[in-house]
């Protein structure tokens, strides 16, 4: 069942989420800056009119419009682009394109029809899993800048592949958390942390991010942006969705510049238990209620030895530790 909650919204992010988006930094791509760090797309909502409201609950300053569903005579009323909200940045996708060529003609038609050279480029062959063509994209990116394009291209969550298209004039990369429209989160984690890491251009996670905590998760471990079509679209009350993910994408941007707690939770975290409290410190004041020494029956065996806790184990709170 689809329910439209009847939220007072405004048309900037700071509107959707209540002034924290002033708290982060903007985003910028092109030379371009952006209060919302959130893009969304237009794509499977129940209506126009749906699609309006959630866009303005989320905040979104970027939205992006499958180049195939837009009436690019612009003959008719009731086209989607006229449902976005006045204001957006327009990102044409070539969403369908099956190879460089395709993809090329298809951005073409698309800044003469919107007039904006800006593309989100889409090159997904396979219709079982529209992975994106790592090949084809970078041959339809190194065609699509030298005609002037500012390309966004959707990619493989590859390093290297993100690297090649930083270099051939890429504005972003936008790896895939995981399929586009599967909703299954962040799977691709270690790498989006490795492209992250060498990128020279924002990284816009792109594409499977099924719930608010998957953004904030992705901003977490430090992309630029997320962007999300299908959690949005397809959830019973869509404008609440749009406005959770921009919480959280807000959230997981505070998160990764608060610095340390990003740190070890994007490396993998700790793989043993570190006291909250300091244990030995607080005992020791205490005048040392020192624990029982085990019994024979509890002692560890020499074959459990291997389990018990070493120096290096040892809690990070230590003797003196700080604040629990
Ligand atoms: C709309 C769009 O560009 C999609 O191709 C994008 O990848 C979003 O994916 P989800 O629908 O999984 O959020």
């Amino acid at each position: 069942m689809i329910v439209m909650s009847q939220h007072p919204v405004g048309d900037t992010a700071a509107d959707a989420v209540g002034g924290v988006a002033a708290e982060i930094d903007e985003l910028v791509i092109a030379g371009r800056g952006y209060r919302s760090r959130l893009l969304v797309g237009t794509g499977k909502f129940s209506s126009h009119e749906a699609m309006r409201a959630s866009l303005l609950a989320s905040g979104a300053q970027i939205v992006t419009v499958a180049l195939r569903r837009v009436d690019l005579d612009r003959a008719g009323a009731g086209d989607v682009l006229d449902f976005v909200p006045a204001g957006m940045t327009l990102l044409p996708n070539t969403s369908g394109a099956v190879d460089a060529g395709e993809a090329h003609r298809l951005a073409r038609l698309g800044r003469a029809a919107t007039g904006t050279g800006l593309v989100k480029l889409e090159v997904t062959p396979d219709p079982r899993t529209l992975a994106p063509d790592p090949i084809e994209t970078l041959r339809a990116a190194e065609l699509l800048v030298a005609d002037g394009f500012t390309v966004l291209p959707y990619c493989s969550a590859d390093p290297i592949l993100a690297r090649r298209l930083e270099e051939a004039g890429c504005a972003t990369v936008m790896p895939l958390g995981s399929w586009i429209g599967s909703n299954r989160g962040l799977r691709t984690r270690d790498a989006i942390e490795a492209i992250v890491a060498g990128a020279g251009v924002p990284v816009v996670v792109d594409a499977g991010l099924g719930a608010p905590s998957d953004a904030a998760e992705a901003m977490e471990i430090g992309a630029d942006a997320v962007l999300v079509n299908t959690a949005i679209a397809v959830a019973d009350d869509p404008v609440r969705m749009a406005r959770a993910f921009a919480l959280a994408t807000v959230a997981g941007r505070l998160g990764h510049l608060a610095g340390p707690a990003g740190a070890s939770v994007g490396t993998g975290g700790a793989t043993v238990a570190s006291a909250s409290s300091p244990l030995t410190g607080f005992l020791g004041a205490l005048g040392a209620v020192a624990p029982a020494a085990p019994s024979a029956s509890t002692a560890p065996s020499a074959s459990s030895a291997s389990t018990a806790p070493t120096a290096s184990a040892a809690p990070r709170g230590g003797v003196g530790g700080g604040a629990g």
